[in-house]
């Protein structure tokens, strides 16, 4: 399994869990709440990855940032969206920047 088809999965867990009963599930708990309580979630877990950063523990880091995508990803179902919807827009990026480049180096 590639890396990044561990978003697709995780996306698909989580529209099954939304349509889950609320004691079912962490996720479906979430859903349940609302978006108030998802955008606080992904409020708080920002806060702990600056608090990660500052400590410097690398493996701390990476706990905290991978809450923060993984809420934000709740976020993003809440919403009916999924992470490939924001792969897509950042490969659109990569895109731009690369067609800047070649732009860059005509000059
Ligand atoms: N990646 C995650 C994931 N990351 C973090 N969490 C949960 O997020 C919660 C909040 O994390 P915190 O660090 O804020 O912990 P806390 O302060 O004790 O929790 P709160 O009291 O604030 O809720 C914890 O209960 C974690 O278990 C996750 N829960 C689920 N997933 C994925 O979502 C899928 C569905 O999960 P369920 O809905 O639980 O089946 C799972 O298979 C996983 O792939």
């Amino acid at each position: 399994m590639q890396n990044y088809e561990v978003l697709k999965e995780i996306s698909d867990v989580i529209e099954v869990r939304k349509q889950a009963a609320a004691e079912s599930s962490y996720v479906s708990q979430l859903m349940h709440k609302g978006e108030d309580a998802i955008l606080k979630k992904v409020i708080e877990e920002a806060g702990e990855v600056l608090m990660a950063s500052k400590d410097g523990d690398k493996l701390h880091i990476i706990k905290e940032v991978a809450d923060v995508w993984f809420h934000s990803m709740v976020l993003l179902g809440y919403h009916g969206l999924r992470a490939e919807d924001v792969l897509m827009e950042l490969q659109r990026r990569q895109n731009i920047s690369g067609i800047d480049e070649k732009a860059s180096r005509a000059k």
